[in-house]
């Protein structure tokens, strides 16, 4: 797992309302149970433990360790630099215990003259994953001071060995980390004590995952995002534009193709109209179409693009030659569905429905989610690409992983949230998202922003409300 990985898992698992309490519990209680389980009980052990939640750790760690051993607790640096609440909390329990020593060691001075000889496990939980920086003291010198008893006493970092990864650091013998073991971690051995966390954190999206979409880029207008959608037909021109006007919210320029006689419709400030001569996109567009893609991040194509003949060529045509990421949703699935192998070499996104899914792979994915996942996998697999099936749970495969959403409620099969959908997804892969990204996140966002709608007006909506919410449903995100 990377460290990028587990900052989203976090904030997911407190959306889940998995407490900070609990995880320091967990985390603390896992690592003296390893402590136990390797050296045995009846021990003398000291804890040092920062200010942070690394300490808070250790605080943890000295509690359940007292029930058998001897301990003594080192606290570096003031009490009152104990800030969360949840380390407070353990420390406020600690300094009830009477047969836990405390030692507060506010300067270098004090730690210098320490004699640890009786000690036989010292436990470092003075920074973690929190360490900004070159050790400051008094933090450096009871990082040297547990240092000058390697070899003599077991040492055992907290989830890392404090300095790491500096060259002045705590020479364990191993670190008890928590849950997951991250790909940037090295030189030191390891232990994982898992803390808690579901399953679900490898595939259930949330706010962690929109966090982390939509950090912003650039100062300028242009730096976040272009996005172009090509849609419309004779018969319907609020498609590509609920497409268009969700992406507005995400992306800083988005460019709305439309055959003329619907484009004329559409009157939006917020929106560059491009518009086609004729009622319906023909292969004859394909040229100024690919044009228009050249100065854009990505293109969201099909929404109320019809199903005529000449049509399916066109969006054939242009998919086929179009060098940007795309989003292909709604009638333009149909017009690929006749040729899959356009797709070959694209960085692309499906976002079929059940039904769309059997036009595009000739099977219905039925049953429950887990099968589901496997048949929408396998097929992403096939084609090398990402596909987003639309349900109550909204299932995503780029053929190696796989997500699933819940947002959502029933109001929102009302007509023109998939359009919203397929918008925000192009928005998101014009920001720099990858595919699987990009769709997860566009998921959660759509449906999240419909469950705002609804919490006001109940289930009978339209999708531009649903587009409107975009933006408070990225707010709540962004301040989870
Ligand atoms: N979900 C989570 O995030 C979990 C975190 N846990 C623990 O929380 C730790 C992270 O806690 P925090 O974010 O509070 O960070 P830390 O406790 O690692 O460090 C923060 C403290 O270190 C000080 N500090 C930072 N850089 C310094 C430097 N160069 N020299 C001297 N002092 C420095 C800061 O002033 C602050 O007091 C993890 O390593 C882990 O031990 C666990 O409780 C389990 C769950
Ligand atoms: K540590």
């Amino acid at each position: 797992m990377k460290i990028e990985d587990v900052y989203i898992w976090d904030i997911n698992a407190k959306w889940l309302g998995i407490s900070p309490f609990q995880l320091m519990e967990n985390a603390g209680a896992g690592v003296a149970r390893i402590i136990e389980e390797k050296f045995g009980k009846g021990l003398k052990v000291a804890i040092f433990c920062g200010t942070g939640n690394n300490g808070g750790d250790g605080f943890v760690i000295a509690r359940h360790l007292s029930f058998e051993n001897d301990v003594t607790v080192f606290l570096v640096g003031d009490e009152i630099k104990i800030k969360s609440e949840e380390a407070k909390h353990n420390w406020e329990i600690l300094k009830k215990l009477d047969f836990v020593k405390i030692k507060t060691l506010k300067d270098s001075t004090q730690i210098k003259g320490l004699d640890l000889a009786k000690f036989n496990v010292i436990v470092d939980a003075l920074l973690g994953a929190g360490t900004k920086g070159e050790l400051r003291e008094p933090i450096k010198s009871a990082v040297e001071k547990i240092n000058e008893y390697s070899g003599k006493a077991r040492i055992v970092s907290v989830d890392l060995p404090t300095g790491y990864p500096s060259s002045v650091k705590v020479n364990c013998d191993f670190a008890v980390t928590f849950q997951w073991d991250k790909e940037e971690y090295g030189g030191f051995e390891r232990i994982i004590a898992k803390i808690g966390y579901p399953k679900e954190l490898y595939h259930l999206i949330g706010p962690g995952d929109v966090k982390f979409a939509l950090r912003k880029k650039g100062e300028h207008k242009g730096q976040n995002g272009k996005l172009l959608v090509i849609g419309g037909s004779e018969d319907y021109f609020g498609a590509p534009y609920l497409a268009a006007k969700a992406a507005s919210y995400i992306v800083d320029l988005v460019y709305l193709a439309m055959p003329e006689y619907s484009a004329r419709r559409i009157n939006d400030p917020d929106l560059i109209l491009r518009p086609f001569n004729g009622e319906n996109f023909i292969e004859v567009h394909v040229k100024r179409a690919l044009e228009l893609s050249k100065n854009v991040d990505a293109v969201v194509i099909g929404p109320g693009i019809g199903q005529k003949e000449e049509t399916k060529k066109f969006v054939r045509g242009f998919v086929k030659q179009c060098e940007k990421p795309l989003v292909i949703d709604a009638d333009g699935l149909k017009a690929i569905a006749e040729d899959l192998n356009i797709l070959e070499g694209k960085t692309f996104v499906l976002t079929p429905h059940a039904g769309e899914f059997k036009i595009l792979f000739g099977e219905k994915p039925e049953g429950d989610l887990i099968e589901k996942v496997r048949i929408v996998m396998e097929k992403a697999k096939q084609i090398e690409g990402t596909i987003l099936l639309k349900g109550v749970y909204d299932i995503i495969s780029d053929g190696t992983t796989w997500k699933y959403n819940k947002t959502g409620n029933r109001g929102m099969t009302t007509g023109g949230t998939g359009d919203v959908l397929s918008g925000i997804i192009g928005g998101l892969l014009a920001l720099g998202n990858n595919p699987l990204r990009a769709s997860a996140v566009g998921a959660f966002l759509t449906g999240f922003a419909g469950d705002i709608v609804k919490e006001e007006m109940g289930e009978n909506y339209t999708a531009l409300e649903v587009a409107k919410k975009v933006p408070f449903a990225i707010k709540w995100a962004l301040e989870f």
